[in-house]
């Protein structure tokens, strides 16, 4: 049997459940590798020789080592696409290039004020940290005017790259998750229609569920 690849980093970050999400959707074995970033771990040099840049997630499968959640699910579904779900990175460059497209979209408008806010809402209460306020607003605005055109999108094809689940919906999950169920700004999805239909159903996959349990109840280390 194929050795497991490997993930390291906690099933709490928004970068590490991107690439578990895409794994458990491709049916790949993998082992999870705890790295503990309260004591600072991600920032020791024997793990920065896998993750140069100091952050969850890093990957490795048989001797090739990968960083940046994104690129690692592309991998994913080019080498185990036919395992799984054959369609999540699509089968034509056609396809791959409307993937892409939205795969950006996310990373660059959806992800910053969409992570801003996670850390915000959701991590400072936690960590005792203090809100900044404006910091909230702002992206809050932000973020709104991205949700405005994934309505527009959403309203003309089910998913954000056509009619089918893709690598691209996926990666939204995290961050989404995170707000809608962790924060009290669920609205800004639940008031879009379209959007919410897609939350709906994009949350509603096994694979996701899985991810969110592994989330709420992590294997003992
Ligand atoms: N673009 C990277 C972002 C990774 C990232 O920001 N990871 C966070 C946790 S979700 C992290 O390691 N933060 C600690 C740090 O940046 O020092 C990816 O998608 O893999």
């Amino acid at each position: 049997m194929a050795t497991p690849v490997k993930v390291y980093g906690p099933t709490l970050s928004t970068a590490v459940s991107r690439v578990l999400a895409c794994l458990l959707e491709n049916d790949v074995p993998f082992q999870l590798l705890p790295v503990n970033m309260a004591k600072g771990e991600h920032k020791k040099p024997d793990y920065l020789k896998i993750q140069p840049f100091g952050q969850v997630p890093a990957f490795q499968d048989e001797d090739i080592t990968l960083f940046e959640s994104r690129s690692i699910n592309r991998y994913i579904c080019d080498k185990y696409g036919s395992q799984g779900n054959k369609g999540l990175y699509g089968t034509n460059p056609l396809e791959k290039a409307s993937i892409d497209q939205w795969i950006e979209a996310e990373g660059q408008s959806f992800n910053l004020p969409s992570s801003i806010l996670v850390f915000q809402l959701a991590f400072a209460p936690r960590m005792k940290l203090k809100q900044d306020e404006n910091l909230i607003r702002q992206n809050e605005e932000k973020l709104k005017k991205v949700l405005d055109v994934y309505e527009k999108r959403l309203g003309d094809s089910q998913y954000l790259a056509g009619d089918e689940f893709t690598l691209a919906d996926l990666s939204h999950l995290p961050n989404i998750q995170y707000l809608v169920n962790g924060t009290d700004r669920a609205e800004l999805f639940t008031s879009r229609k379209n959007v919410e239909r897609w939350w709906d159903e994009i949350s509603g996959r096994e694979s996701w569920k899985k991810v969110v349990e592994m989330q709420t109840s992590p294997p003992k280390s």
